[in-house]
Formats: structure tokens, C-alpha cells, sequence
């Protein structure tokens, strides 16, 4: 049971976890904090949270747990003003997508509160955001990733994992430098390709009529596009080490593909396709749903 519940951040990702919590039962007040009064109040009547804050001392005082679900770079200032009024005993999460940024900014600003600092990921979400995307059963079923540091309190760790049970989700954990490897090649890679093509498209002369045309393949390849721009500005930012040398395999990939076209190589690229329609189907055939 966790008595006081901070969500910095009251969007998709952190009102679904105040939702899911509420619904099991598993917490009695829950307290939001965030930038923009409009969603807060949202999520308010919505009834995500208990009560809104606009002071930080005053919303994280005597919080047991406070989850930072802000976009990846405001996880630093937002950090920077959590350590000038943090309760010692107060368990600090984030679901951030990127995780070696986010584990940087609090080395840097919880650094005598790192034992209470557990960095996670919940591996479930959609292109909308704000409060009034969130619902929750989200993380039903669902990966969270947690990427525990050197210097975690054993109990606080156990603490978020069963939060994260709670809500019905599976936890694994992982060094923060395989999760962010991990996580350019299946999630910011795509998002980008979804953006790039959706832009390439976008502005040529003949969009109108190019986009009238398009069905259910370019909606399905293109959904991620509609995700949130500033989002994934950050993510890819943060992450841009390891995400330019998912580029660069991929661009790898592509200049093959393009070699056989060139070549009018058929049996080639039959291969190319059938291996990745198996692979797919495999992957499929082993995940517990098919998002
Ligand atoms: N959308 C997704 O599918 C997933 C997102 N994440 C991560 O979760 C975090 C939140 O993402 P979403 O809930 O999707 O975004 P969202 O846009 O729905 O919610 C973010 C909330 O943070 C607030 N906010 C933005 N900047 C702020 C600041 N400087 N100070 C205080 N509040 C601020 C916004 O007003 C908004 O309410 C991000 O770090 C993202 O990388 C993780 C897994 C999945
Ligand atoms: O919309 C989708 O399918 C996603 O891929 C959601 C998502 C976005 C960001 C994450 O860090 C994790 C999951």
C-alpha cells in the first residue's frame, strides 16, 4: 500500500499508473504536479488524481513514492527541484524511454538520495498523451523494464517492482546501457522511420493526391507518426549514440534492398521477405497479445 503518491507529469504514462493503482486498491491519496494547469485539472475531474499542486515542496512532502513521468529532458530541471525538498525515505521513480540520461541528471542532483532512486520504463503506451489518454489497464500484461543502480536500497527496488505488479505488468531488469541499445533498435528506430517517411511524403507537390491514396499499410507503418513531437525529440536526443548506429544499420539494410532492385534481383529479395515474415510471425506467436 503506498499512503502518499506524487505523479510529476500527468499524461498518458503517469495517469494510467495513478489509474491502474487506484483501481487495485493500492493507494490512498494521489497527488499531481505538472506544468500545464489545463491537464491537471483534466486529470482531476477525470479522477486520476486526488488533488493538484503547483508547488513542488508542497506536493512531494511526505510522499512515499514520487514517479517523474515528464518528457526525458525535463527529467533534469524536474530533478533539480526535487532535491531541494525530498523526505529521506521518499522511493523516487521515472518511466522515462531513455535510461543512462535520466540515470545521469540524478547522479547529479540526488546524489546523496541515489539508494531511493530506482530508474524504470514501462514498455507500453500509444501516439496519444496527456491525462486524458491514460486508462487503466496499460500496462496489462505488459514488459517494465527497471534498470537498478549500483547504489539501490534492495527494499525500495522490491517496492517499484510491485508497483509495476500491481498494475499487471511483468518486470525485468537490465543495465541501463542494454536497455537503451535495446530500445533504438525496436522503439526510437521505428518512431523515426515513421516520422521521416511521413515527412518525405508530406512535402512533395503531389501529397494531397499521394495521401488519398495511401491505405491500410501506410496507416499501420505511419501510426507512431502521430505521436508526440516533443516526446520524441527528447527520446531520440538522449539516445542519439546508439540510435545514429541504428541508422546506420538500417541504411545498410536499405542500400542492399536497393542493390537487388537495381539488379532486378528477385529470388533475392523473395528471401529478404520471407525471413522477415517468418521472423514476424515468430516474434507474434510468442508475445502474450498481439500489440
Ligand atoms: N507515450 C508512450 O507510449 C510512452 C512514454 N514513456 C515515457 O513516459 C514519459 C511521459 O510520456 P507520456 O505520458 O506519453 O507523455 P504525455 O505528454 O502524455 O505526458 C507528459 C506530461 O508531462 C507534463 N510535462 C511536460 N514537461 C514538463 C515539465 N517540464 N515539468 C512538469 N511537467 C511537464 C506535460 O504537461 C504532460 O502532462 C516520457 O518520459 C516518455 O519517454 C514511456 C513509455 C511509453
Ligand atoms: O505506440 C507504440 O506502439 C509504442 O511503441 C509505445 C511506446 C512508446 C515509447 C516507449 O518508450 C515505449 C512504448
Amino acid at each position: 500500500m503506498i499512503n502518499k503518491l506524487v505523479i510529476i507529469g500527468v499524461g498518458l504514462i503517469g495517469g494510467s499508473l495513478a489509474l491502474a493503482l487506484r483501481e487495485a486498491g493500492a493507494v490512498k491519496e494521489i497527488v499531481g504536479l505538472g506544468r500545464s494547469r489545463e491537464n491537471l485539472e483534466a486529470a482531476r475531474t477525470l479522477g486520476i488524481v486526488d488533488r493538484i499542486e503547483t508547488d513542488m515542496a508542497s506536493a512531494v512532502k511526505d510522499a512515499d513514492v514520487v514517479v517523474l513521468a515528464v518528457p526525458v529532458a525535463a527529467m533534469q530541471p524536474t530533478l533539480a527541484q526535487l532535491a531541494t525538498c525530498l523526505s529521506p525515505h521518499t522511493i523516487v521513480t521515472d518511466v522515462g524511454s531513455t535510461k543512462r540520461d535520466v540515470i545521469a541528471y540524478a547522479q547529479q542532483h540526488l546524489p546523496d538520495h541515489l539508494s531511493r532512486f530506482i530508474p524504470g520504463h514501462p514498455i507500453a503506451g500509444a501516439e496519444k498523451s496527456g491525462a486524458a489518454a491514460a486508462f487503466a489497464d496499460l500496462f496489462q500484461g505488459r514488459n517494465v523494464v527497471v534498470t537498478p543502480l549500483p547504489e539501490n536500497d534492495a527494499l525500495a527496488v522490491s517496492r517499484i517492482t510491485a508497483m509495476w505488479q500491481t498494475c499487471g505488468a511483468i518486470v525485468t531488469t537490465m543495465p541501463a546501457q542494454k536497455h537503451d541499445e535495446i530500445f533504438a533498435a525496436v522503439s526510437h528506430l521505428p518512431h523515426l522511420l515513421a516520422f521521416a517517411l511521413v515527412e518525405d511524403i508530406a512535402f512533395r507537390a503531389n501529397a494531397k493526391e499521394l495521401f488519398s491514396y495511401a491505405a491500410g499499410g501506410f496507416r499501420d507503418f505511419t501510426r507512431i507518426a502521430g505521436s508526440h513531437p516533443e516526446m520524441w525529440r527528447d527520446i531520440c536526443l538522449a539516445n542519439r549514440d546508439a540510435l545514429i548506429r541504428e541508422v546506420d544499420t538500417y541504411q545498410a539494410q536499405l542500400d542492399r534492398l536497393r542493390d537487388m532492385l537495381e539488379q532486378s534481383d528477385g529470388k533475392s529479395l523473395e528471401i529478404v521477405f520471407g525471413h522477415a515474415r517468418t521472423a514476424r510471425a515468430e516474434w507474434l506467436a510468442g508475445k502474450p497479445d498481439s500489440q
